[in-house]
This record gives structure tokens, sequence and C-alpha cells, in this order.
């Protein structure tokens, strides 16, 4: 861009397109044809393939997704929800995005995904043409193709879309093109974090990951792979696993002449899938599975499972690992697991004459007497959490400290109840909100009840 001196100080004047290195506008517009596919998928767009795909290419994809929005009634903010926005921090940056925090006015929390003008893909472009707009603009489609992509392919496992906010493409004195997305927010997924939780939430993630991959296998674009498989494309948000890179995915079928041409490589095992009527199939979604054996199930699902379902889960680790099923058994699989888990099935063994070892006490909470115990919901206490009363006395008493339990009705996702384990020290008082059960061997109740 040419640099003026003007009363505002030193500004860029941008370069009208036709100007810019030839290898540039032809990676400008290689980005553009790779939207069109994703945007034509409505009958009323059926000739929007036929338009030029220069700069004023822009306009009308906008246009477009606006519409798109009006339908899908998602997408309803703009630059106006931005102003006065509050408190930014940035929550994770990768390759080509930059994704930081805003509190809106109003109090909304959302995720702001912008160019990340650090990234490897800014600095790989302003190293090879030094053309500090257009190269934003470039990365900038990555980010709208992924914008497109999240219209698409909505789902409970996929980040929400807010809206979008764009400054005017190329404004005299302005630096045009610059997007933010506007996201529901989530924290960026900590598997140190996971692989110290209580498995009734690592299953979650596994099971919500499941679900994704069974809605990609059939989406309004086919069936669709992620080709770049990785814990940090995803995020939690208020417990659930959700999607948020969706810049690299692909919905094309390989052509095959024989199976040896539908071959899927990982660095320890390759599968090969059949070729049918020319095309390989399942690939995508066999693909999506491996990964997600290799990425998710390998380190979050075998590691203290419940002992009685371990045959449940051995059975998933095996089938995704040995690529044996396809995803709709997949799903079943993990449906029959989280069946048997919430029933409480699987704990008929327990003997039933421990709970008889324990005084209720109704409307007894305890206070004190805490300790700490492997997998617990809180860091200061023992909570875990039981199907029924019995199972929270078969732990209590599987743990030497343990002189009592208290359940205050506190639910976990899949319904199961919160229990906290005390030591002998703790003090009982009235708490309408809580059930005890303490030891008859360390009983020792206070006047006061
Ligand atoms: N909605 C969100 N809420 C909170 N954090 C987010 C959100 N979206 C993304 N992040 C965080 O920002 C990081 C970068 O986002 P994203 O993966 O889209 O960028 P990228 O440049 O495509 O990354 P990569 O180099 O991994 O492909 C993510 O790894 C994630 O930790």
């Amino acid at each position: 861009s040419v640099q003026q001196f003007g009363a505002q100080g030193v500004f860029n004047v941008t370069r009208g397109e036709e100007q810019l290195p030839e290898a540039l506008i032809s990676q400008l517009s290689e980005r553009r044809r790779e939207i069109v596919p994703l945007l034509l998928l409505n009958r009323d767009e059926d000739n929007f393939s036929d338009e030029p795909l220069d700069s004023t290419w822009d306009t009308t994809v906008w246009d477009k997704i606006a519409r798109g929005a009006s339908r899908a009634s998602v997408d309803g903010m703009g630059c106006d929800s931005l102003v006065d926005m509050q408190a930014l921090e940035v929550l994770g940056s990768g390759y080509t995005k930059l994704v930081v925090k805003a509190n809106l006015v109003g109090g909304m929390a959302v995720a702001l995904k912008l160019v990340n003008e650090q990234g490897i893909d800014m600095g790989k472009c302003l190293e090879e043409f030094d053309e500090p707009e257009a190269c934003r603009e470039l990365v900038a489609y990555k980010l709208k193709k992924e914008m497109v992509l999240l219209k698409r392919l909505q789902h409970p496992n996929v980040i929400g879309l807010r809206g979008h906010c764009e400054s005017q493409r190329r404004a005299a004195g302005a630096e045009g093109g610059r997007l933010a997305v506007i996201l529901e927010q989530g924290t960026p997924l900590q598997m140190i974090q996971l692989l110290q939780s209580p498995w009734e939430d690592r299953f979650k993630v596994c099971l919500d990951l499941v679900h994704l991959l069974h809605f990609l296998s059939r989406s309004p674009l086919g069936s669709v792979a992620l080709l770049d498989f990785q814990p940090r494309q995803f995020v939690m948000v208020s417990g659930t696993l959700k999607l948020t890179d969706l810049d690299d995915i692909s919905a094309e079928l390989t052509h095959c002449r024989a199976g040896t041409d539908c071959t899927l490589l990982f660095p320890q095992r390759n599968f090969t899938v059949p070729c049918v009527r020319g095309v390989c199939e399942g690939l995508n979604q066999k693909r999506n599975m491996y990964n997600a054996y290799r990425y998710f199930f390998t380190y979050l699902l075998p590691h203290q499972a419940p002992p009685t379902l371990t045959h449940l889960v051995d059975h998933i680790m095996n089938s995704t690992g040995e690529l044996k099923g396809d995803i709709n058994e997949t799903v079943q699989a993990f449906e029959e697991l989280l069946a048997q888990y919430q029933s409480g099935a699987h704990l008929h063994n327990l003997p039933a004459a421990e709970l008889t070892d324990y005084l209720l006490l109704r409307r007894v909470g305890g206070s004190g007497g805490e300790y700490r115990c492997w997998l617990s919901y809180s860091a200061q206490g023992c909570v875990l959490s039981v199907h029924s009363p019995r199972e929270a006395a078969h732990i209590c008493n599987s743990h030497s400290q343990c002189s009592s339990f208290s359940l205050t009705g506190q639910r976990t996702w899949s319904g199961r109840l919160l229990a906290s384990f005390r030591s002998s020290s703790a003090q009982l008082g009235p708490d309408n909100t809580s059930d005890m059960y303490v030891k008859k061997t360390t009983v020792s109740v206070s006047p006061s009840l």
C-alpha cells in the first residue's frame, strides 16, 4: 500500500485489487471460490456460481449470508453490539485466528474471533507479499468460511454463531476488511484438567463428541471430515463440548477404483474402507471416529470407569480403535453405557447390608471434617457422584477416614446425586436441604439435634 501524509498523520491508502501481485490475487480468488459450494445449497442460489469472483464478490456473499441469517434466526449481532464492550482478554490463538473474551453492554459474554496478526498464516503472507491489508483479507476468508460453515452446521455440539462485524472494505483513509466473528463464549478444552476430572465428566465429553460425529456424518453438507482433529479445536460451554474451529473440514467424497485407493493413514495404524460404486464408503466418518478414539477415548474413557461397566467401555474402545463399527453403532454403544450408568443396574451386586451400618438423620448437614479424595468434584473435600445412598455407603466404607456422608439433592448432568463424605471430626447441624448418613459405629450426635 502507498503511504500518504495527511492531517491525521500517516495512514494507508489501499491499492485496487488489480494492482496487487498476481499470485496474491489468485490466492484471494481461490479462497472466495472455496466458499461458493458452501453457499450453493439453497435453490434460490442456483446461479450464484456464474458471478465473477472479483473484489465486489464480498457484498454478494454477505448479502446471501445475511439472508440466510434471517431464515435461521441466528447471527443477529452486528457492529452495534460491540460498541462500548468491555474487558477484553485473550482466550486462545492459533495459526490463523485470535480469540478474545468480551463483555457486551447489557452483560452478555461473547467470544470474538479475529485475524491473528501474529499468527503463522498472516506471517507467511506478509513474508511473501508484504501487503498487510490484502494479507489480512486473505486470512479473513478462513474466518468467513468458518462463519458460513457455522451457519450450515448448527448443532448443540458446534459453537453458536451470534453475529459478525466487518469494517467497511477499503474506505478512504481507513484500513478495510477487519472482521470480528461473534460467538458464544466457551473455555478452551484442557486435557490435563479433564484427566483429573471424575469419570462421569470425561464420559460426557466423549458422548458429546460421538453425537457431534453422528451429526457430521449426515450433515446438510454431506458426510464431513474434520481434517485437523485435535482437542484444541474444541471448547466447553456450560459442561458441553463444542467444536469451534471449522475452517479445516472437508465434505468431499474420495473417488476410487479399488479398495486400495481407500486407505486411511494414521501414524500408528492404517485402515482400508471398501470402494463402493467408485466412492470410498464412509471414509470421512471413519477418519473422524479413529481420531476421536486416539485423541479422546483412549485418554478419557477407560481410566476409573465403574468396574461393572468396563465390559461396555472395552467394547467401545475395541470397536472404535479397530474401526469395526460405524458411527450409528458407536452412538448406540454410548447410549447403552449411559443408560446402564443412569439406571444403577450395574450396582446390583453391592452388598445390600452396607446401608444398614448408617443412621439416617433427615434435614441435617455437616461442616468441617472434610478430607480429600481422588477425582472429587470439590477441591476442598471429598464430593463424588452416586446413584443412591447405598452406593454412597459402599464408598464411605471403602475410605478409611469416612464416617458420614450427606446428600443435598444436587445432581450431576446424568442425574446422579452428589454426596459429600466427611470424617469423624465433622460437626452436624440442622440443614433443611440435606440428609446425613452417619456410621453407627462412630455416632455421637450432638444434643442440639
Ligand atoms: N468460542 C470460544 N470460546 C473460548 N475460546 C475459544 C473459542 N473459540 C476458540 N477458542 C480458543 O481459541 C483458540 C484458537 O481458535 P481457532 O482454533 O479457531 O484458531 P485457529 O487459528 O484455527 O487455530 P489452529 O492453529 O489450531 O487451527 C482455540 O484453540 C480455543 O482454545
